[in-house]
């Protein structure tokens, strides 16, 4: 049973325009509800592919009690730790020719109380045998930055991999602390966390080294439309696929960590899966999470060490 726990869920509203017209009434075409949040998505990409995930999250409110029934009605199981403040809506605008624009609410402070309960009902998810624990998302208000750090100790108490993904300040306090099996930044919050401008595969794989050196396993960088880096102790291979015209690129990165977690076979295999559900997510509309039928991992290739000198934007 793979655990995910999500701080600061979201209920992902998306809207689809032919063309945003800010500032304008704009019209769409179509509106899509998705239980969301970085954890929820990768929990549902999972269960969406028959492999057995439980989504660890805080609810409260009306949108929180939508969320925890919209997750059963996905198949998708769920351990709500009940909250005094109202869990956050997000909203994206996705248009025909691709784009996708996002707004993320703040979401529902946190207490230290509830705080405390979340890891312990990641601590009760452990002692029941979860095999592994994915930690995403931001944190809401009231959480301070080193919460995941807390996250990496429980689960190497019981010897059980703990997988990030998340920005900013709580990345750079969980990579910093170390004892994580894996960290998936997108390029942008692996330079924000390196604190400079990533151009080349080269800058990649040196910003991919710095963070396992501080006592992270593995690093996979998604790049967006130029596919995926994965950075372990055994060496480096990008994985990428014709291009596409996205539906909503929301819940592609989770997609993403979905696949790699769901594929067991050697590094290079299990980045081909996971760029083929990242792929999958973004002809998905709103927060939609692949399925079997939507996955097509021949189209993507793998390439072991890849050029340093190449720039992202060629890949
Ligand atoms: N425009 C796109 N075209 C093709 N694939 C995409 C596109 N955007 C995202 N993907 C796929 O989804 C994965 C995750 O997307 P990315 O934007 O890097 O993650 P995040 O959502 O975490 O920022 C990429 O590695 C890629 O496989
Ligand atoms: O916790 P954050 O960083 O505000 O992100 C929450 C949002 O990210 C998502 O989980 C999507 O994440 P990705 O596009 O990175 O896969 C949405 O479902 C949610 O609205």
């Amino acid at each position: 049973m793979i655990i995910t726990l999500t701080p600061n869920p979201s209920l992902d509203r998306a809207l689809h325009l032919e063309r945003l017209e800010p500032g304008e009434v704009n019209r769409a075409t179509a509106t899509h509800l998705h239980p969301g949040g970085k954890g929820i998505n990768v929990s549902r990409a999972l269960v969406a592919h028959g492999v057995a995930s439980r989504a660890v999250l805080p609810s409260g409110g009306a949108d929180g009690a939508q969320i925890v029934s919209l997750l059963a009605a996905h198949g998708v199981d769920s351990r709500p730790v009940p909250v005094s403040g109202d869990t956050r809506s997000n909203i994206t605008l996705s248009e025909t020719s691709g784009a996708t624009t996002k707004i993320n609410a703040p979401g529902a402070v946190l207490t230290g109380e509830e705080q405390a309960a979340l890891l312990a009902a990641v601590d009760t998810e452990l002692r029941a045998g979860a095999t592994a624990v994915v930690a995403a998302g931001s944190l809401p208000a009231g959480v301070e930055d080193a919460f995941f750090t807390r996250v990496a100790d429980l689960g190497a108490a019981h010897g059980v991999p703990v997988l990030l993904d998340t920005s900013g300040a709580p990345l750079a306090a969980a990579v910093a602390h170390g004892g994580l099996a894996l960290v998936k930044p997108n390029d942008e919050e692996l330079a924000e966390l390196v604190g400079h401008a990533l151009t080349t595969v080269g800058d990649v794989l040196d910003a991919a080294h710095e963070v396992r050196a501080q006592g992270t396993d593995a690093v996979l960088v998604s790049l967006g439309a130029h596919g995926a880096l994965l950075v372990t102790g055994a060496g480096a291979w990008w994985a990428g696929g014709p291009s596409l015209v996205p539906v909503s690129t929301v819940g592609a990165g989770d997609s993403t960590l979905a696949g790699y977690l769901a594929a067991d076979g050697d590094p290079a295999d299990r980045l081909r899966r996971a760029v083929a559900w990242g792929r999958a997510a973004v002809l998905l509309p709103g927060s939609a999470a692949p399925t079997p039928d939507d996955v097509r991992p021949d189209e993507v290739a793998v390439l072991a060490d890849p050029d340093p000198a190449r720039s992202l934007e060629e890949l």
